[in-house]
C-alpha cells in the first residue's frame, strides 16, 4: 500500500495450454480438461477504502454496465460474505482484450477478492475466496489460488503443477469470441477421452474449441495460418487469442517483428506463480 492509502495489484492473464472437452454435466455445462499457466502481463486494479460502504468502480469497459462488471460483483460478494461495512473506490487499468480467452474478467474478479480481503482485513481463506469466485465464473478459482494448474470438472478441480516457463508471443485477432456461442455450436467435439497429466507431458494435447472457432471466425483462421509459419500456433480458451512458445524473449520478439504491424501482439513470460500472489506475499 502506498502513502496515499491506495493498494495497486496486478490481474494477470492466463493461457490454456490445451483444452479438451470430455463430456457434459446434467445442467448443460461442459466438462473439460485443461492446463492453466499465467503470464506476467495483464490489467492493474487500484483499491482505496471508503467508509460509506459503497463500491464505486472507475472504468470505461465498452458494453459492460458497472453492476455487471465482475469487479463490482466480486466486491459485493465479499462484502456480504464477510458482513463488511467498509466500501471501496476501485480503478481499473484495462490492458487485456475482452472475449480473448486470456481470462481478463475472471482475473479482475480474483484480484478484487484478494485485494479487498487484504484491504478490509476480512481474514477469508483462499479456499473460501475460491468458492466465492466460482459463483462468478469457472476460471476465477485458478486466479484466486495463483498456481499453474491441471484443471478438470468445469475448470474448478485444480491440481497445482510445475511446468516449464517459456516466453510466449500472444496475438490478439481483431474480434471477440463469445464462450457461450462456442459451447452451443453443434460441431463442437464433446467426447474427447480423459487423459492424465503424464500423458499430456508425453504427447501434448489440442484445443477442441479451435475447429469451431476457426470455422466461425475467418480472421482467427487466417491469423492461425500466419502464426503457424513461425511456430506451433495454439489458441487459448475459446479464443480469440493465439499464442506460440519460445525458449527466450529474443526469439519471441524476432517472430513478433515479422508479423504485420496491423496485428495486435505482445510478448510475456509464462509464470507458475501468478504476479498477483508474488506481489501480495511481499505486501503481507
Ligand atoms: C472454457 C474456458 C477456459 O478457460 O474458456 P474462456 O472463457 O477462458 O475462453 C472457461 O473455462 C469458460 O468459463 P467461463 O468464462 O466462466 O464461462 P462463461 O463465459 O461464464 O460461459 C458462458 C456460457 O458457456 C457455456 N459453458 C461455459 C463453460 C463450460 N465449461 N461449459 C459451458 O457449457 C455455458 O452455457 C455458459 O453459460
Ligand atoms: N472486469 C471485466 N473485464 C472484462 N470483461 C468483463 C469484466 N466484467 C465483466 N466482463 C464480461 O465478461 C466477458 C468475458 O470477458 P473476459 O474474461 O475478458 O474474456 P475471456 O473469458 O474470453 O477471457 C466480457 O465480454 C464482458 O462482457
Amino acid at each position: 500500500m502506498t502513502a496515499s492509502n491506495t493498494l495497486s495489484l496486478p490481474a494477470p492473464a492466463k493461457l490454456n495450454l490445451f483444452l479438451h472437452i470430455t463430456g457434459r454435466r446434467a445442467d448443460g455445462y461442459h466438462r473439460l480438461q485443461t492446463l492453466f499457466q499465467f503470464l506476467d502481463y495483464g490489467d492493474t486494479l487500484h483499491f482505496q477504502p471508503r467508509s460509506d460502504g459503497q463500491i464505486v468502480l472507475q472504468s470505461d469497459l465498452a458494453g459492460v454496465k458497472p453492476d455487471d462488471n465482475l469487479i463490482v460483483r466480486a466486491a459485493r460478494l465479499l462484502q456480504n460474505h464477510c458482513r463488511q461495512t467498509c466500501g471501496a473506490d476501485i480503478r481499473l487499468d484495462k490492458r487485456l482484450p475482452m472475449g480473448g480467452g486470456l481470462g481478463g474478467g475472471s482475473s479482475d474478479a480474483a484480484t478484487t477478492l484478494l485485494g479487498l480481503n487484504h484491504l478490509w482485513q476480512c481474514g477469508a481463506s483462499l479456499d473460501e475466496l475460491a468458492e466465492l469466485g466460482l459463483e462468478l465464473g469457472a476460471d476465477v478459482p485458478v486466479f484466486v489460488r495463483g498456481q499453474a494448474a491441471w484443471a478438470e470438472g468445469v475448470g474448478e478441480q485444480l491440481t497445482p503443477v510445475e511446468i516449464e516457463e517459456p516466453w510466449y508471443l500472444v496475438v490478439i485477432p481483431d474480434c471477440s469470441v463469445s464462450t457461450a456461442e462456442v459451447f452451443s455450436d453443434q460441431r463442437l467435439t464433446r467426447d474427447t477421452p480423459p487423459i492424465t497429466l503424464a500423458a499430456f507431458r508425453e504427447h501434448g494435447g489440442r484445443n477442441d474449441c479451435l475447429p469451431v472457432v476457426a470455422a466461425r471466425y475467418e480472421k482467427i483462421h487466417n491469423t492461425l495460418i500466419l502464426l503457424n509459419k513461425y511456430c506451433e500456433a495454439k489458441m487459448t480458451g475459446t479464443g480469440s487469442c493465439l499464442f506460440g512458445a519460445f525458449p527466450n524473449e529474443r526469439e519471441a520478439d524476432k517472430v513478433r517483428a515479422r508479423l504485420p504491424a496491423t496485428l495486435q501482439t505482445f510478448v510475456a513470460r509464462g509464470c507458475n506463480v501468478s504476479t498477483l500472489h508474488r506481489q501480495l506475499s511481499k505486501a503481507a
